[in-house]
């Protein structure tokens, strides 16, 4: 930015066909070359010419406007600071509700250490400076993510990381040594997921190598041969290769039970050939390895299987970005060495139910994280807009809807919270026992949450919350998004039912 200064008189003299000038928020923007360019048209800007056009700015645009086209500002006025947070990468943000309580000063909390928060300040940084630039232009373009970003997110561990705790952490300095893999829990985890989401741009989430996140781990418990599961391991953790986890077909989504995808053993039994589809898989169209699910003679069970012959991918068009890359695959007569089983043959239900859990704690972070900054924009936003002559925020019935929201986002971060704070200490099979329920009502009552918060933020932001550009950005996306936590790994539906019917098997002889 220029160091010039200059005084209000002098900019007022800037209103002119052949120079035109304003002030926002004590900046002096010279938009003489820009007023051909301007989306907003040319008669608005000469309407406010020689004035102070902050609040009719800040009515209209986003702050990061201004960051898009720092060229146009000239200098400041003379004895004036701008009074307009602009956040620098990592920042907190200081809206009310904008963070996590223990993000907020005065708040305490029993979960969170030192090493949890160098993780979250260096998170915030890499999403911010890495992740947020990358994913707003791959969500525009559609194209699939970049692999200088997954060498990236490789180098710093966060590839790792994603798969939560574990041996494979140990060693592994991550977020370039903020924190000590063999000190990462579940919290950190739960860091990770929520500050990831904050790019807001969920098909790019997704295309986030989310298919590793949920496929790999499969690998990682599940395959016998140990050479060839580090092999696989440092290949896709390393960011050389991508896999996804191929579960769902047209025939059977929730219903795991009922796929239809055979593998069938070769006469040798050094092989499996495999036919059949599989659709809605995140990821797919760029993957190498697809962890799939499939019928053999007795039952369920679940192969690796390379790209290659027999093996095609196409993309399905879904209502998020094609960023990520979600296909739809045929598998004909591919044929699989047989000791790319994982776990034991026609036991392929324990190794698919085995991820579940965390997959579904991901999920619950990242939403109640995506319903936050949403809480965020509808503040900010009915806070600056100006409308029947008043601020939004005056009027009773947006303060309502506003309250409603908060609520809903506090109670599943704190009921997420108490959950993960189980986890750090349960064994991995008691926690399937003890949290699988209520880990699926954790999902399932934010997601409801989603769809309230969804809906309130859209009617808070009007004609913007449908509109992909400007104001509402954020609102759209995540208003034509927040299904998609709904639906995957678990309907809102069987994630209710399974809550109540593991309740049950608890259920002591007591009566009314
Ligand atoms: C440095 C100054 C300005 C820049 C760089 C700028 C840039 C933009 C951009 C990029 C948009 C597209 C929407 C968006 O992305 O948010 C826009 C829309 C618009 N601008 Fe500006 N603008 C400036 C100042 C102003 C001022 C002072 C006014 C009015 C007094 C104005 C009135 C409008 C209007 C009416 C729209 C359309 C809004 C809508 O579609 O909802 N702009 N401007």
């Amino acid at each position: 930015m220029s160091s010039k200064t200059f005084t209000r008189a002098e900019v007022a003299k800037h209103n002119t066909e052949d120079s035109l000038w304003f002030v926002v928020d004590s900046k002096v923007y010279d938009v003489t070359d820009f007023v051909d360019a301007h989306p907003g048209g040319e008669s608005v800007l000469r309407q406010v010419a020689g004035r102070d056009a902050t609040v009719d700015f800040y009515n209209l645009h986003r702050h990061e406007v201004l960051a898009k086209y720092a060229d146009l500002c000239v200098g400041t006025v003379e004895g004036e600071k701008p009074q307009v947070i602009t956040p620098r990468p990592g920042d907190l943000s200081t809206v009310p509700y904008a963070e996590p309580l223990w993000l907020t000063p005065a708040y305490k909390s029993p979960y969170y250490n030192d090493s949890h928060r160098r993780m979250q300040k260096a998170m915030r940084v890499f999403t911010d400076t890495y992740v947020t630039p990358e994913a707003q232009a791959r969500e525009l373009d559609g194209k699939y993510i970049s692999q200088e970003l997954v060498d990236r997110m490789s180098k710093v561990g966060l590839l790792h990381m994603r798969l939560g705790p574990g041996k494979h952490l140990h060693g592994v300095e991550l977020m370039d040594g903020a924190v000590r893999g063999e000190e990462f829990d579940y919290f950190h985890d739960l860091i990770t997921a929520q500050e990831g989401v904050r790019a807001n741009a969920r098909g790019f989430q997704d295309g986030a190598l989310a298919g590793m996140v949920i496929g790999l781990p499969c690998v990682m418990h599940y395959m016998k041969d140990e050479r060839r599961r580090k092999a696989i391991m440092d290949e896709v953790l390393g960011g050389k290769k991508y896999m996804c986890l191929a579960i769902t077909e047209a025939f059977a989504g929730s219903d795991v039970a009922g796929l239809r995808t055979t593998a069938t053993k070769t006469a040798d039994g050094k092989h499996y050939v495999v036919n059949g589809t599989k659709k809605w898989i995140t990821n797919g169209v760029f993957c190498d390895y697809f962890v799939t699910g499939v019928r053999t003679d007795k039952g369920l069970s679940v192969l690796l299987i390379e790209r290659g012959e027999g093996v095609e991918t196409k993309a399905i068009k879904t209502s998020y970005s094609p960023a990520a890359g979600t296909a739809y695959i045929t598998f004909d007569n591919v044929k699989v060495p047989a000791e790319n089983l994982l776990g034991e043959e026609n036991k392929g239900i324990y190794v698919i139910l085995s991820n579940f859990n965390h997959e579904r704690w991901t999920m619950a972070c990242a939403t109640i994280r995506q319903c936050r900054t949403v809480v965020e924009e509808c503040l900010k936003w009915s806070h600056q807009r100006l409308v029947f002559g008043k601020r939004l925020i005056e009027q009773p019935v947006i303060r309502q809807k506003l309250a409603k929201m908060i609520a809903l986002v506090e109670a599943n971060q704190s009921w997420l919270e108490t959950i993960t704070y189980q986890m750090c200490h349960m064994p991995y099979k008691q926690q399937a026992q003890h949290l699988g329920g209520p880990i699926g009502l954790l999902k399932m009552s934010a997601t409801r949450a989603a769809h309230e918060v969804a809906d309130e933020a859209v009617q808070i932001f009007g004609g913007r919350g449908i509109t992909q550009s400007g104001m509402g950005r954020v609102v759209e996306m995540f208003h034509r998004t927040y299904k998609f936590d709904a639906i995957l790994g678990g309907a809102e539906e069987v994630l209710a039912d399974l809550g109540v019917r593991q309740a049950m098997r608890q259920m002591p002889n007591a009566k009314l």
